[in-house]
C-alpha cells in the first residue's frame, strides 16, 4: 500500500515538481551570483554613518542606500536627471558596476511561484510543495522498511540498478527536499492568508521643527548618532531626505524595525519594531530562497536537481516491478468473481504461481479475481472461495504486498469469504519457514473461516508440491485441476570463478570458499562501450541467488564480502544430493555462474562502535568473516565459531589469524566437535559467560549464522547467561541487538 501510494503520488507530482525544482535549482544560483558581483567583507565592521560618508564622496546626489540579503551595497542616485543604481564598494564608497535586475531571474521567479499564472498557478505551486513533502515522507518510510528500521537509514544500501540509485540519491537529497517542501508550503499558506505574514514596521513620519532660522544646512551624515549606532550588517535601507524640503528626515529600515533620523541632530525618531510573525516569515523566506545564505541556496538547488533523476529512476523501478508482475488478461472484477486469489509477494515469484493457478481455474470455468493481499475487500458478493498464496520475509514477516493484510482483516466485521485455503511459499533455510502463511491461516480460522484445504507450504518454489496441492484443490472444488508451473528465472548477472580454497576434501561433505569476479565479455559489445563488466552491488550478509544449470529455482547463499572488496565470495558445503552445491563444488576456475542479489538488510552489524559478538558454525562463518574484514574502524569483535576438526575444516584460519594481528578481530573462540574436548560453539559461550555478560551489558550486538540446531543451542546458552542481567534473547531481538541468519 505504501509503495502504491508512493508511486501514484510520484506520477501526479512529477510534472509539477520538474518545473518547480528545475526553476528552483536555477534560482538558487542567484544569491551566489549576486554575492560574487558584490564586495562584502568590509561592510561587516562599518556603521551606517561611515558607509554613507564614503558613498557621499563619490555620489553627491544619492537618494537611497540598500543592503541586499547577499551583503552587497546598492546606491540609488540621480545623474543628469536620470535615476540610476550602482553596486558600490563598502570599503571606498566607489562604484563597482551598474546594477541591472535580471529579467531572466524575474521570469524564473514568476515561473517558480505561480507557473506564470495568477491564483491557479500559486495554488499549483502550493500543491507541488505538498506533494514533495508527501513523497519525501513516504519515501523515507519505504527506505526505513527496506533498511530494517528508521535507525538503520544510513546503513549501506543493497541492491543495484535504478532502484539503488533512487534510494541512494533520495537519501542524500532528503533533508534539502524536506526543507524546501516545508518552507515552500509555509510560504504558500501565507500567500493564501492561512497563516499571517506579519507586518514590517511602518512608523508615522514625524514633523520636525527647524533648529535655526534661517535654515542651516543639515549636519554631515558621518556625525549622525543614530546612524553611527547602526551596524551596516543590520541595515536594510536608508532613504535620504528630499533635498528641497528642510523638514524632511532620513528613513532607516533595519532587520529589527524602522525609524527616522533627524538630519540636524542625528537623533532617532519614532522607532517601531517589526512584529514577531514578520520575523518568522523573513526567516522562512531566507531558508527557502537561500538569500543571504548562498551556501544554503546552493545546497537546496543541488537537492532540487536530484528530483528529475529521482523521477527517472523511480519510473524505471516502477516499470521493472510492473513488468515482473504477470499480466492477467482474464482478471474478473472483484464483485463478479466466484474465486478470489490474494497474493503476498516481495520479489514477485509468487505472482507467477498465482497466474498459473488463475489460468487453470479460469480454464475450468471459474470467474477468478487475483489481487495483492493488501487489497483485500470487505465484501465479495459472488465469491465462494478465497485462495491465499503468500511468501514469508524478514524474520518470519509479511512480504511487501501483504504487510497490511492482517490489520485489514481485523478491521473487517465479517470474513469476506468463508471458505479458504492458504498456500505458503518459503525457504527451509530460514528460521521461520512460511511463518506468515501460518499466521494468515490461523487468523482466517480465528475469524470463523472454514478450511477448504489445510495449510500447505512450498519449499523453494517446488513446482511438484504446487502441482500436488492443485490436484487436492481440484478435488475440493469438485473438478480436475492441473497446475503445471514453469518457473521464470529472474534477471541475472554472469560471473566467473576466479579463486577457490577447498577444505575437508577427503570427506563426503567438503567445504569450499569460492570467489567470483565479473565476466569480462558477458555484456553485448555495444553496452561494453560505455560500461565495462562489473559486480552487482551487495553488502556482507546479503544473499546471492545462484541457478544451477537448467534449474529455474535459485539457491540462496550468504555473502562473505561486500562488492567493494572486488569479488563475490561464498562459503559452500557440498550436500548429498544438493544440485546447486554439487554444481558449485565441481566448478573450475574461469567457469561461469548466473546470479542475482537478494538484500538481507536485517542481518547486518548496527552502526557505531559498540562491540559485536559473532556466533557461527560451519559455513555460517561466511558473512561473519565479511563483517570482520570490513571492520576498518577496529570496533571490538568477538568471534565464536564451531567446526569439526582444525586439521580439516578450520575455515578461513589464515585470514582470521591476520585479522587478529591487525586488530580487526579482538578475540577468536573456536570449538571443534571431533577432536580434543569435542565441544560445540555453545559450550565456548557458556565457558565465557562473564566476559560475554560484560559485553552485552555494554550494549554489544549478537549476530548468529549457521544451522538451525546450532542457533537454538546458542540461544539457550545465551538465555542462561543473560538471566542474571534480567535480559534474554527475545528482548535483545526486539531491540535489534540479536540477529540470526539460520538455515
Ligand atoms: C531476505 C529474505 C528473507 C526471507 N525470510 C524467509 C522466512 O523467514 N521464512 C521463509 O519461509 N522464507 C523466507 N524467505 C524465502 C521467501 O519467502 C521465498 O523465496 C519466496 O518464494 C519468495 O517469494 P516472492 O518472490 O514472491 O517474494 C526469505 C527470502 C529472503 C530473500
Amino acid at each position: 500500500m505504501l509503495r502504491k501510494f508512493h508511486s501514484i503520488s510520484a506520477w501526479l507530482a512529477t510534472l509539477l515538481l520538474l518545473v518547480l525544482t528545475l526553476s528552483g535549482a536555477l534560482l538558487s544560483l542567484a544569491p551566489a551570483i549576486e554575492r560574487s558581483s558584490a564586495e562584502l567583507a568590509a561592510s561587516q565592521q562599518l556603521n551606517v554613518a561611515e558607509l554613507a560618508d564614503r558613498i557621499a564622496q563619490h555620489y553627491p546626489q544619492v537618494e537611497q542606500i540598500e543592503r541586499r540579503p547577499s551583503g552587497g551595497i546598492l546606491v540609488y542616485y540621480q545623474q543628469a536627471n536620470e535615476a540610476k543604481v550602482d553596486w558600490v564598494s563598502p570599503a571606498t564608497g566607489q562604484a563597482l558596476a551598474p546594477y541591472q535586475a535580471s529579467a531572466f531571474f524575474r521570469w524564473l521567479k514568476n515561473l517558480h511561484r505561480s507557473f506564470l499564472l495568477d491564483t491557479p498557478g500559486r495554488l499549483a505551486a502550493g500543491a507541488g510543495a505538498f506533494m514533495m513533502l508527501v513523497l519525501s515522507v513516504s519515501g523515507t518510510l519505504l527506505l526505513a522498511r527496506q533498511q530494517g528500521g528508521i535507525h538503520h537509514l544510513l546503513r549501506p544500501l543493497a541492491g543495484s540498478g535504478s532502484k539503488r540509485w533512487h534510494a541512494e540519491l533520495a537519501r542524500v537529497a532528503l533533508l534539502g527536499l524536506l526543507l524546501s517542501a516545508l518552507t515552500g508550503l509555509y510560504l504558500s499558506t501565507v500567500t493564501f492568508e492561512l497563516l499571517p505574514e506579519g507586518t514590517q514596521a511602518d512608523p508615522e513620519p514625524p514633523q520636525i521643527s527647524l533648529p535655526l532660522t534661517p535654515p542651516t544646512p543639515i549636519a554631515p551624515i558621518v556625525s549622525l548618532a543614530a546612524l553611527q549606532a547602526t551596524p551596516v550588517s543590520e541595515l536594510e535601507e536608508l532613504i535620504y531626505p528630499y533635498p528641497n524640503d528642510p523638514t524632511d528626515v532620513y528613513s532607516l529600515r533595519t532587520h529589527q524595525g524602522a525609524s527616522f533620523v533627524n538630519p540636524y541632530s542625528g537623533e532617532q525618531l519614532a522607532y517601531q519594531a517589526h512584529d514577531k510573525p514578520h520575523g518568522v516569515y523573513a526567516l522562512i523566506t531566507k531558508l527557502h530562497t537561500g538569500e543571504g545564505l548562498w551556501w544554503l541556496g546552493l545546497w537546496l538547488g543541488l537537492s532540487a536537481l536530484a528530483v528529475p533523476v529521482l523521477a527517472v529512476t523511480g519510473l524505471q523501478t516502477w516499470w521493472q516491478r510492473r513488468k515482473a508482475m504477470p499480466k492477467l488478461l482474464t482478471n474478473s472484477q472483484a464483485k463478479a468473481a466466484d474465486t478470489v486469489i490474494l497474493v503476498g509477494s516481495e520479489a514477485n515469484s509468487t505472482w507467477g504461481f498465482a497466474r498459473t493457478l488463475h489460468d487453470a481455474l479460469t480454464a475450468a470455468g471459474h470467474a477468478v479475481h487475483t489481487a495483492p493481499m493488501n487489497s483485500v475487500a470487505a465484501h465479495y458478493p459472488q465469491a465462494k472461495q478465497l485462495l491465499v498464496l503468500t511468501a514469508t520475509y524478514g524474520d518470519g514477516d509479511a512480504p511487501a504486498s501483504a504487510d497490511h493484510f492482517l490489520s485489514r482483516l481485523r478491521a473487517i466485521n465479517q470474513l469476506p469469504i468463508a471458505r479458504f485455503a492458504v498456500l505458503g511459499f518459503g525457504d527451509q533455510q530460514f528460521c521461520h519457514f512460511c511463518r506468515f502463511a501460518e499466521e494468515v491461516d490461523t487468523a482466517l480460522l480465528a475469524r470463523g473461516g472454514e478450511s477448504l484445504l489445510a495449510l500447505e507450504t512450498i519449499d523453494r518454489q517446488s513446482a511438484q508440491t504446487f502441482a500436488r496441492w492443485g490436484t487436492r484443490l481440484g478435488e475440493a472444488l469438485g473438478h480436475e485441476l492441473v497446475l503445471e508451473h514453469k518457473g521464470v528465472r529472474v534477471p541475472t548477472t554472469r560471473l566467473q570463478l576466479v579463486d577457490r580454497v577447498d577444505y575437508d576434501v577427503n570427506s563426503d561433505t567438503p567445504t569450499s570458499v569460492l570467489r567470483f569476479a565479473a565476466m569480462p565479455n558477458s555484456r553485448p559489445a555495444w553496452r561494453r562501450l560505455w560500461r565495462s563488466a562489473r559486480l552487482p552491488h551487495f553488502a556482507a550478509g546479503d544473499l546471492v541467488g545462484i541457478y544451477a544449470p537448467h534449474s529455474t529455482v535459485a539457491r540462496l547463499y550468504s555473502l562473505a564480502c561486500a562488492s567493494s572488496d572486488g569479488v563475490l565470495e561464498i562459503c559452500v558445503r557440498k550436500h548429498a544430493g544438493g544440485e546447486c552445491s554439487s554444481f558449485l563444488h565441481h566448478l573450475q576456475l574461469g567457469e561461469p555462474i548466473d546470479v542475482f542479489i537478494q538484500p538481507h538488510p536485517t542481518f547486518r552489524p548496527l552502526l557505531g562502535d559498540t562491540p559485536l559478538i559473532l556466533v557461527g558454525a560451519g559455513t555460517g562463518i561466511g558473512p561473519l568473516v565479511g563483517f570482520i574484514r570490513n571492520n576498518q574502524q577496529h570496533r571490538p569483535i568477538h568471534l565464536y565459531w564451531g567446526g569439526r576438526d582444525p586439521q580439516a575444516d578450520f575455515l578461513y584460519e589464515t585470514e582470521l589469524q591476520g585479522y587478529l594481528a591487525d586488530g580487526r578481530l579482538t578475540q577468536l573462540h573456536a570449538a571443534f566437535s571431533r577432536v580434543g574436548d569435542r565441544s560445540y560453539v555453545q559450550h565456548r559461550i557458556t565457558a565465557n559467560s562473564e566476559p560475554l555478560q560484560a559485553l552485552i551489558a555494554a550494549g554489544a550486538q549478537v549476530l548468529v549464522c549457521g544451522g538451525r540446531n546450532m542457533a537454538t543451542s546458542v540461544a539457550e546458552a545465551l538465555d542462561q547467561l543473560l538471566a542474571p542481567l534480567e535480559l534474554n534473547v527475545q528482548t535483545l531481538k526486539t531491540a535489534g541487538r540479536y540477529r540470526e541468519d539460520v538455515y
